[in-house]
């Protein structure tokens, strides 16, 4: 008996002992500098009516974790807010100032915690975004970039201005679209065509959903999986025991690894076929990243890592720059005059914006974009006021250090509350709306309300420091180029009215997607 019985009181023990005293241990260390820790997304913490009743309220769509900071801490939260999930403690940056240290004076000891990864390491594998700050994360980080220098970049630039100017056409007849899938869609197309090259456009791939198997297209086959990935964060047993993080064992868990291996035979099979092609040919055709990768020595004998890393590149790219488009259209439909100065600086700039369609697209090239200052202010207005993504991937410091008046504990998870840092009233002028003109030095929205100049970390939608986003280029110039053709001689009208005043929120993160439909005006020559 006693046999059964130590063994059992002493794994109950460890388990209060980790999930409650040790975590209580940390929190007691952070409350007494002054963090608050308005409740955790577990019973145990005592909190758990309070975020019941957050959750029946909640109806915004937004990351529910974004919201409960407002909710429980007002619209101008502390610097940072304790959370708990499960046994995990971790602390969201709620302000720039802390990120001072983290992205520019203290860079050095900035790091990725491995949380966010072991969430999405079915999805993802041993994605290079996730990864701690090694020499392996720098030499892969160095390929990537790579295959966006500015050679390569001008090539993937003209396959979007093929596939924005056939999605369009298809566009014109069906007159009124949900925009949200459609700009994913087409975005998605053109993510797929920098990836694998333009022969590949969005295919089929098996997709099992509650029991039952259909086809979905590759990149919304991609998307979902992320998406499931992350709402393990919220599944109880995980919560309670996320020991089990790397066992696939509900129905849920079990219906994602199918779907996750649909993709990465795909991507194998890609592999193959060009590798084939390479054997016969002597050279690999195309600038796209899968065939960059294998010709890299680091790379090419590893096909795991390959296709860990078109994933990875794919999730970051596609739906991050859909949002920034289809959130720029709704604010420019709700806009008449800011709509009215754009299409002047376009016309301005572009000789054939609004006439044939093959002309401007030969007209847009990486040179004239750089002549359109206010479709860059939209671009950087739609990324503040809903970042596509909202809050940060895990990270950490790799010292013990004062943060703005906190010592923060090495390797403590610390989340970037990306969102709620281009809202903080203190740096924005009326920080709800949309005004593009917060990023034209003439203008008086340039500074704080204070009229002071705002802060450099006030604005991070790429977040920053050696962890920056690595596509931020890439997407500042695909906005630049896709949308004056998507504006070319029609407008984007809203259909449903009360979207006028107020669009439902859309960012790259959420578990379920808003439905935006639009109407297509041609506008007469
Ligand atoms: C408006 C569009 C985009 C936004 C707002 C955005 C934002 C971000 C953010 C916030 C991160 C940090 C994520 C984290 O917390 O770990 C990130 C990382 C990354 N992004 Fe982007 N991104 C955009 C477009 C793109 C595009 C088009 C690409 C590829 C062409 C890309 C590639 C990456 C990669 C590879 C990383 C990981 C960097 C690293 O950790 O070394 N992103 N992005």
């Amino acid at each position: 008996m006693i046999m059964i019985y130590v063994p059992l009181i002493l794994l109950i023990a460890y388990f209060v002992w980790d999930r409650y005293f040790r975590v209580k241990l940390r929190i007691n260390f952070y409350e007494k500098q002054g963090i608050q820790f308005p409740a955790g997304f577990v019973p145990i913490f005592g909190s758990y009516p309070k975020i019941m009743k957050f959750m029946e309220q909640h109806t915004t769509n937004k990351y529910p974790i974004i919201d409960f900071i407002n909710y429980a801490q007002g619209e101008n939260p502390p610097i940072y807010t304790g959370m708990v999930f499960g046994k995990q403690m971790c602390i969201m940056i709620n302000r720039h100032e802390p990120l001072q240290d983290l992205f520019i004076s203290k860079n050095k000891f900035f790091d990725k915690n491995p949380f966010s990864a072991n969430l999405l390491k079915q999805t993802l594998g041993d994605s290079h975004v996730f990864l701690k700050t090694n020499e392996l994360w720098a030499k892969k980080r160095k390929v990537i970039s790579a295959s966006l220098y500015k050679q390569k970049l001008v090539q993937m630039v003209e396959t979007m201005k093929d596939i924005a100017s056939e999605t369009m056409v298809e566009w014109e007849k069906q007159g009124e679209l949900d925009v949200v899938t459609e700009i994913a869609n087409m975005m998605m197309r053109n993510i797929l065509a920098c990836v694998f090259g333009r022969y590949n456009d969005n295919p089929s791939v098996q997709y099992k959903e509650n029991g039952e198997i259909k086809q979905l297209k590759l990149g919304q086959s991609i998307q979902q999986n992320i998406g499931k990935g992350l709402e393990r964060e919220f599944q109880l047993h995980l919560m309670l025991f996320p020991e089990l993080y790397n066992q696939y064992i509900s129905k849920q868990d079990r219906e994602l690894v199918f779907n996750v291996d649909q993709g990465k035979n795909y991507i194998l099979d890609l592999i193959k076929s060009k590798r084939e092609q390479f054997a016969k040919t002597g050279k690999y055709e195309g600038d796209d990243l899968l065939s960059s990768l294998l010709q890299d020595e680091l790379f090419q004998n590893d096909d795991q890592m390959i296709i860990n890393e078109c994933l990875t590149f794919f999730s970051a790219a596609a739906q991050t720059t859909a949002v920034s488009i289809t959130n720029f259209l709704c604010y420019m439909a709700q806009n008449q005059q800011q709509e009215e100065k754009l299409r002047n600086e376009l016309n301005t700039v572009l000789k054939n914006f609004g006439k044939e369609n093959e002309k401007l697209v030969k007209e847009l090239n990486m040179e004239i974009i750089e002549d359109f200052n206010y479709l860059k202010y939209c671009f950087y207005e739609a990324i503040r006021i809903e970042p596509p993504i909202a809050l940060s991937s895990s990270c950490q410091v790799n010292e013990d250090m004062e943060m703005s008046g906190v010592t923060i504990k090495k390797d403590e998870v610390l989340i970037v509350n990306i969102h709620q840092i281009h809202h903080n009233s203190d740096q924005w002028i009326e920080h709800d709306k949309y005004i593009p003109e917060r990023f034209d030095p003439n203008s008086k929205y340039f500074l704080t309300p204070a009229g002071t100049p705002r802060h450099q970390t006030s604005y991070i939608p790429f977040l920053g420091g050696k962890r920056i986003c690595l596509g931020k280029t890439f997407a500042e110039y695909s906005f630049k180029t896709i949308v004056p053709i998507m504006m070319s001689g029609r407008k984007f009208r809203l259909t449903n009215e009360e979207y006028l005043t107020s669009k439902p929120h859309y960012d790259a993160i959420m578990f379920k997607k808003p439905v935006i439909r639009m109407r297509l005006e041609k506008i007469q020559k």
